[in-house]
């Protein structure tokens, strides 16, 4: 008997020929052995050895644009991030589930894929490499393992406990293709769509309401900044205030277990999302090597900030001194970068609206532990903290109070540094961008009118993996 394999090598990549070559010369090898069962059961375990090969060969080459996950800048050029395309899971929306969904309006999803695909082309054109996340996560899961230790994990996470449910939808996901599996894993799978059969749950779905999900979409994971942040030459993977921003942090932790880019360079973990105490990326400023800021904040816990210290200190991370800056807890002002960010070596832009309810300590690394002191104001704390003779604070929207107000609140005030005195802002706050313009600032301005109903600009839509 003779078997024919014909493949097309011509439109195939280098890589998946040899994968595919390699697999028929060892299928042929298997043929001609002498006991067939235990030959198939080899053929496919080698098959499924050599797919994991070439899918490790391939993220090789992603290594091999030679991404290290280092930050210890907050306006170094900025070389790599981590970043969503906003999709399907914004669909979900409805007045109804806004606000647990921490949005305030409903974006239009034609037209916030356009200005996020705007944001990205500004970005490429100066010399930043975009890694989607949801491409990062594909890479992971084509190995069957993960893939389905990722679904428990999400399934879990989604508070499915109902043993007929579980298992249902535990075999309806592990069939579906990887790129379909990461899909539902963010824009999430209602009662409708799961068909649960011969559960009592999907039999009596009537009573549900209509927008039921057993798996919870996720909205706001365009702001990769808040779920995990690269501080020195480690992760910090995010305990997130919310219900519905915790299961962001599954996938960085699934990142973080088994993508290379984390995996292969001996990342340490600086907190962890299953900590008890809350903190988000967007709290996060690394102003240089030594010292970073650390918003206390309405996500961001005074425990968790010792935790984090504690782990900078005591891990072997650069950071010696910690600027802790405590900012009125609504939500306006989530995360400190919504009120404060560095665009330049000496000058920050700073909501003037919060000036007298701000405090500000230090945290600084001792021989054993860490001690703690009350500072006089974030201008002298920031002097003394980076060794600088003057320090320009420049404040949004002006000093007008109505404007300032105005403009911080469609994020003005988070602006992205690209390089030291290049910023990306949203083209909407026109009066903060003519102050900054004014100052030498160099602003390249985007659109925002969908971006910014999600209450983020074009820092909190970054996860800087690497600058200079
Ligand atoms: N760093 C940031 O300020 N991120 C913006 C997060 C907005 C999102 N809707 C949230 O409430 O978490």
């Amino acid at each position: 008997m003779a078997i024919f394999f014909m493949f097309n090598s011509s439109n195939l990549s280098p890589s998946f020929n040899t994968f595919l070559t390699s697999s028929i010369f060892y299928l042929s090898t298997c043929l001609f052995s002498t006991k067939t069962s235990s030959s198939v059961l080899k053929i496919t375990s080698l098959n499924s050895i050599l797919y994991k090969e070439f899918i490790r060969g391939r993220m090789k080459n992603l290594i091999k644009t030679g991404i290290v996950p280092r930050i210890t800048s907050e306006i170094n050029p900025l070389k790599a991030v981590i970043l969503h395309r906003p999709g399907r899971e914004l669909e979900r929306l409805t007045p109804q589930n806004l606000s647990e969904l921490l949005f305030d309006d409903i974006p239009w999803v034609r037209k916030i894929q356009e200005e996020h695909d705007e944001f990205v082309k500004v970005l490429k054109e100066n010399g930043v490499e975009v890694l989607y996340i949801e491409r990062l996560l594909s890479e992971i899961l084509q190995d069957e393992e993960v893939k389905e230790e990722f679904i428990e994990d999400l399934l879990q996470l989604n508070g499915i406990t109902s043993p007929k449910i579980l298992d249902f939808l535990f075999g309806l996901l592990r069939e579906k293709p990887v790129d379909e599996l990461v899909e539902i894993s963010i824009s999430g799978l209602s009662l409708y769509e799961a068909k649960v059969k011969r559960s009592l749950m999907g039999l009596a779905e009537h009573i549900y309401e209509e927008d039921y999900y057993y798996i919870k979409p996720l909205p706001n994971l365009y702001f990769t900044r808040d779920p995990a942040a690269v501080i020195d030459r480690g992760l910090m993977i995010s305990s997130m205030k919310a219900a519905a921003r915790k299961p962001e942090t599954l996938i960085f932790k699934y990142l973080y277990n088994y993508h290379p880019l984390f995996k292969d360079n001996e990342v340490p973990l600086f907190y962890d999302n299953t900590y008890p105490h809350s903190i988000e990326g967007g709290d996060i400023l690394v102003l240089n090597e030594k010292v970073i800021a650390v918003g206390c904040s309405e996500r961001t816990s005074p425990q968790a900030i010792e935790q984090l210290a504690h782990n900078l200190f005591e891990k072997g991370s650069s950071v010696e001194k910690i600027l802790v800056v405590q900012i009125p807890a609504k939500r306006s002002y989530m995360h400190l970068d919504t009120v404060f960010t560095m665009v330049d070596t000496n000058r920050f832009v700073f909501y003037p609206g919060i000036k007298n309810e701000l405090k500000i300590f230090s945290l600084i690394k001792e021989e054993k532990g860490f001690s703690i002191h009350r500072e006089k104001d974030l201008q002298t704390a920031l002097k003394n903290a980076l060794n600088l003779y003057t320090i320009d604070i420049i404040p949004t929207g002006g000093l007008n109070a109505i404007t300032s107000a105005r403009e911080q609140w469609n994020d003005s005030t988070n602006t992205l540094a690209i390089a030291p005195g290049i910023i990306v802002t949203y083209s909407r706050n026109e009066i903060s961008n003519k102050i900054l313009e004014k100052e030498g600032i160099k602003v390249i301005p985007i659109e925002g009118s969908e971006l910014s109903r999600g209450r983020g600009g074009p820092r909190c839509m970054t996860m800087p993996l690497m600058r200079d």
